[in-house]
């Protein structure tokens, strides 16, 4: 530990409150459509270049506009084009080797590089994608070894700050922290077996240093440093997690010149962590007081610390007395306390506005970003003034919270009744064997049987007649002979490919969540509500705010129409509860497994009417199962029950001969291998193909005896995988599990790929089961 701070006393701490981070996608998804419109080629790097430039200052007045102090660092900057841990990657120097020709002679990558390493190109694969802690946000996975040759190889950081100051704004730049960074790395190709990339850290370190040094040059007061792995539970010994905080914080905090540090670990409590940050002699500590908890048994005289207790990741106005309650307790530890967000605010939307179809009741409810940002400032205004000064806004706060908890639609008799008469018996189908039987005799499937995940590409033309029907230009009956024409296709599509079980394709979802949530009672759904979910790819995740029901059937009339044009079972197509939760903004007035129940009842009623409709085999996707996985160990096997248990309430309705099916991605499955053995659904598909079927042998070990499908294309990418590529990953799935066991499927839906790829890889996949099949 070093007590030698030589930098001059900081200024204040974000005097009238701050937030850990700002929306970046843009509130007409100008970013979005900017970047996609540079990787088409139809503009340029400095068309995108300037396109972010406004989007930045327009960001920066607002935020100053919303009452957030322009002194003190209050405001942060944090944009990114594509993702902040890649941003991190690129200014550190860590590109992995295969993207070696990317970099400048000193070392930076342009737009047209860095949207390379995030998206691939050719034979070379982009930087793996996975979740960000407990949240449907993706960001990409840097790969260290003892090859990567660490240096400050961008200013973009510095630039960005300097191009706020010029603007008139001295703001707080956010950064992901050296740890979080390592931590969430990946071996590179080139390490050696056993290597993991928190043995860098002290390379990583110094080139931190020299950040900040190039900060402090640029006369930034303050930077913000997020470490939100130190909340988390992670695959590593805790104590060293704590002692490279400590070396890491001790070490940058004892830099002669340097900004202010503001180390803030959103997503959960410090615990143990806390005290360790607070004796390395950092300048301020953000902890989050929404998912988190008020510190116990730590004295934080002296320490400054940047409460959250406003929720950043969902969307509930804050009940502003207990924030101000909590705000005190933190105080009463003996820390000097300012007012933000749990979170940065990239999980929710920019705001509000234009949403006034939701009514003015259920909006009464609701916060967005910009409107979080304006209760900040009430909170802080009140500790700083008094809460005589901001009576009225304390008020109208307590009277939302009043008729939230008073709708009558957050407490249905009926929907309370149906639950409390679940039973043990309603979780629980046949015997695997029973049902195998029922569904062989049924299907007569091949081994290796072929289908693919559900969703077929989303053509402009597809969308287009959506915005179309939704405002107004074409009425029901066009939008729905126009899906069906598109169902048909799909269908016909996949019959000349030869698959065996056959999907409709899902052109009438506008998302897989959303669809549900818009025929689903309990729910709203929002027009401009974007929320950034990898990249450019975006979210408006639904609100669900009540009760659930489901006034009518969601999904037959489609399913029954896709099942007529063909001989070839079509699956069924539904989204799980743990899924629907997961990508929705929840009540958070209840416990999320009643919640899920509800939703389970729904999609349970849903079977029963697609079976009555003739479909014999129904799929209900899972992807969502892993991310909701609580960050600390000791919360997990309570959450891995109830959402086990959603599912099944789901599901185990499901006559012996009706084949469930579900689907999951995005996870690492061996972590949750009992949780899908404990779904009981017949077949599982899984994400495989990018690392060429690492799961199964565990799955193997685990004694699983249902059916499995891991992905052979990894479908995130254009690229089309050759048939010799497919053959060889089928063949050393076959090491694994028995052939009479073993689909083949693609990793994912399609919904994100064009035709050309998605009907040459399907045709790829067709010849190599061909040729395994023998
Ligand atoms: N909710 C959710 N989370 C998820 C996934 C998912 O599928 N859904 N998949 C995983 C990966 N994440 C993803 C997230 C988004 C998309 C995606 O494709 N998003 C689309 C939007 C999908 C959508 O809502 N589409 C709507 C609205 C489309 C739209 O932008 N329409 C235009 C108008 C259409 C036109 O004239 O072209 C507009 O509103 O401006 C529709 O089809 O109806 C996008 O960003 O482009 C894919 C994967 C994990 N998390
Ligand atoms: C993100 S999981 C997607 C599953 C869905 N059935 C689809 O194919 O699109
Ligand atoms: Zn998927």
């Amino acid at each position: 530990m070093t007590e030698q701070n030589t930098a001059p006393a900081p200024a204040p701490a974000f005097p009238g409150g701050t937030i850990l981070g700002y929306p970046r996608i843009g509130r007409m998804r100008e970013l979005k459509k900017a970047l996609e419109s540079f990787w088409k080629g139809a503009t340029t790097a400095a068309d995108l270049e300037a396109t972010a430039k406004d989007l930045r200052l327009a960001n920066l007045a607002r935020l100053a506009d919303l009452g957030l102090s322009t002194d003190g660092s209050a405001i942060p900057s944090n944009f990114s084009f594509y993702d902040h841990v890649l941003d991190a990657a690129v200014t550190l120097g860590a590109v992995p080797t295969r993207f070696a020709d990317l970099r400048a002679a000193d070392g930076s990558v342009d737009l047209k590089g860095y949207s390379t390493i995030a998206r691939g190109v050719d034979a070379k694969a982009p930087l793996e994608m996975t979740k960000w802690f407990d949240a449907n946000y993706h960001y990409l996975v840097p790969e260290i070894g003892p090859e990567t040759e660490f240096a400050l190889s961008s200013t973009r950081w510095v630039d960005e700050f300097v191009e706020a100051k010029a603007a008139g704004y001295v703001t707080r730049p956010v950064i992901t922290g050296p740890l979080t960074f390592l931590y969430l790395s990946k071996p590179s190709d080139e390490a050696p077996e056993g290597f993991r990339p928190i043995e860098r850290l002290a390379d990583v370190l110094e080139v931190y240093g020299n950040l900040l040094e190039a900060f402090k040059a640029a006369g930034a007061e303050w930077v913000q440093i997020d470490e939100p792995i130190l909340v988390a539970d992670i695959d590593a010994d805790r104590s060293e997690v704590l002692a490279n905080a400590a070396t890491v914080y001790g070490s940058l905090a004892a830099l002669a010149n340097r900004p202010a540090l503001f180390v803030a670990a959103p997503y959960n409590s410090l615990d143990d962590a806390l005290p360790v940050l607070k004796d390395s002699g950092v300048d301020a500590i953000g902890i989050d007081l929404v998912r988190g908890s008020v510190p116990t048994g730590v004295d934080l005289s002296g320490v400054t610390v940047v409460a959250g207790v406003v929720d950043g990741h969902n969307i509930w106005r804050t009940d502003l007395d207990a924030a101000l309650r909590k705000a005190g307790e933190v105080e009463a530890l003996g820390a000097t306390v300012t007012v933000s967000s749990s979170t940065s605010l990239f999980h929710v939307p920019h705001t509000l506005e234009g949403e006034e179809h939701l009514g003015e009741e259920l909006i009464s409810w609701l916060a967005f970003a910009d409107e979080k940002v304006a209760e900040i400032v009430t909170l802080a205004a009140a500790r700083e003034q008094g809460e005589e000064a901001v009576a009225d806004a304390l008020a109208a706060a307590r009277a939302a919270l009043a008729s939230r908890k008073a709708h009558p639609g957050t407490n249905k008799a009926d929907v309370r009744d149906a639950l409390a008469a679940v039973t043990p018996a309603d979780l629980s189908r046949s015997a695997y064997s029973v049902r195998a039987a029922a569904q062989d005799a049924r299907f007569a499937l091949p081994e290796l049987a072929t289908t693919t995940i559900g969703s077929f590409p989303q053509t402009p033309e597809i969308r287009k007649a959506r915005a179309a029907w939704a405002k107004g230009q074409i009425d029901d009956a066009a939008y729905e002979e126009a899906m069906k024409a598109e169902i048909a296709s799909v269908v016909k599509l996949q019959e000349d490919l030869g698959l065996d079980v056959l999907v409709h394709g899902e052109a009438e979802r506008n998302d897989m969540v959303q669809y549900f949530a818009e025929l689903l009672d309990g729910f709203d759904v929002t027009v401009n509500g974007w929320v950034q979910s990898y990249g450019s790819r975006c979210t408006r995740p639904s609100i669900l705010w009540g009760d659930v029901t489901r006034p009518e059937p969601m999904t037959v009339r489609w399913a029954a129409y896709a099942q007529s044009l063909s001989d070839k079972p079509v699956k069924g197509m539904l989204t799980g509860p743990v899924t629907i939760l997961a990508w929705s903004f929840v009540r958070d007035d209840q416990p999320l497994g009643v919640t899920a129940n509800q939703v389970a009842l729904a999609l349970r009623e849903e079977i029963r009417d697609l079976e009555d409709a003739g479909i014999g085999i129904i799929q209900v996707d899972e992807p969502a199962l892993r991310e909701l996985l609580p960050l600390k160990k000791a919360d997990q096997p309570a959450y891995l029950e109830w959402s086990v248990n959603s599912f099944r309430l789901a599901t185990a309705g499901a006559k012996d001969d009706t084949q469930v099916h579900t689907h999951l991605c995005y996870s690492e499955f061996g972590e949750i291998i009992d949780a899908i053995d404990g779904l009981d659904a017949d077949v599982t598909s899984i994400e495989a193909a990018r690392s060429r079927m690492e799961v199964l042998p565990a799955i193997k070990g685990h004694g699983y005896e249902r059916q499995i499908g891991p992905g052979v294309w990894d479908i995130h990418s254009p690229r089309v995988p050759s048939t010799q590529e497919i053959t060889e990953l089928l063949e050393l799935a076959k090491e694994s599990i028995p052939g009479k066991q073993l689909w083949v499927n693609p990793d994912c839906g399609l919904k994100t790929r064009a035709y050309a790829e998605t009907t040459a890889s399907l045709e790829h996949m067709m010849e190599a089961t061909r040729a395994v099949r023998g």
